[in-house]
């Protein structure tokens, strides 16, 4: 396949190197500075474009990908507010776009097990529940997509609560997650339920961003060729 990469920071070396392996060919890299060429033929002639950027240029780039024609694979967080809105507009041009708050395997299994573990945990008053993340210190937004997609498994089951905010809270009627960044951490994520006699802890640790890249390549090779909007779910079967 050709792939165009849209973003070459950390995320986007990491998938030119897993994509290299699986036989893929980079056949244009578009990063800050030429970001015109999204309208360039080389670009048009892409199997599919893999985005990973930051929260504030993710929504122009899908729109830029969706207008040359590129299905999209878009792995940057920070934008999902605007979920519904690119949807509908995606499916009116007929195009196609993946997109996920963690592309990796064992994030996507962390997520599955959390909301069974809510629906479970939110009969027992004893205990409170906390989500908490670390990344490192160059992360653009908080909390991590990742936070907010567990934060949802659980408000799911915890129906007296109205939603998440950033930060510690007690017995409140928010869903309190924890931002922490510090040095190179590639990103951990931890659900805890804490009562007076005990603790029971879920935590998924990336040891490096291969899982993300893999994920998003994989996901790449689903998307290549179809039209409509994807997720993680479409791709595993779990
Ligand atoms: N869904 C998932 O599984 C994962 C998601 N992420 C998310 O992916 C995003 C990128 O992460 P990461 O690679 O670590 O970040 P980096 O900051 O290392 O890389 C981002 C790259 O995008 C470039 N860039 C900025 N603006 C544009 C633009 N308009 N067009 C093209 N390129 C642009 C930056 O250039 P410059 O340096 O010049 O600004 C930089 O090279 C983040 O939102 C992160 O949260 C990360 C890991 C996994
Ligand atoms: O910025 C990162 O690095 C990561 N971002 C994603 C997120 O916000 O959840 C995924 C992963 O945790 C790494």
């Amino acid at each position: 396949m050709r792939i165009a990469l849209v973003g070459y920071g950390k995320m986007g070396k990491e998938i030119e190197k897993i994509a290299k392996e699986r036989g893929h060919c980079i056949s244009i890299i578009i990063d800050q500075d030429n970001s015109e060429d999204m309208n360039s033929t080389s670009f048009k002639q892409a199997d599919v474009a893999i985005e990973f950027t930051n929260p504030y240029s993710a929504l122009n780039n899908i729109n830029c990908c969706i207008n040359s024609g590129v299905p999209v694979v878009c792995g940057s967080t920070g934008w999902l507010d605007h979920l519904p809105e690119i949807s509908e507009y995606v499916k009116a041009q007929n195009g196609a776009l993946f997109y996920a708050s963690n592309f990796s395997l064992g994030v996507n299994i962390f997520f599955k097990v959390n909301q069974h573990l809510a629906s479970i945990m939110s009969k027992f008053n004893d205990y409170s529940v906390e989500v908490e993340e670390w990344h490192h210190n160059q992360k653009l937004d908080s909390p991590s997509g990742t936070a907010i997609t567990a934060a949802e498994g659980i408000l799911e089951s915890y129906t007296n609560k109205n939603g998440w905010i950033n930060q510690s809270v007690n017995d409140s009627n928010k869903l309190g997650i924890i931002s922490i960044r510090k040095g190179e951490i590639p990103g951990t994520h931890t659900v805890t339920y804490d009562s007076p006699v005990d603790k029971i802890v879920l935590t998924h640790e990336a040891k490096s961003r291969e899982g993300f890249a893999l994920g998003a390549v994989l996901a790449a090779e689903f998307l290549a060729g179809k039209t409509g909007v994807y997720t993680m779910s479409d791709l595993l079967a779990l």
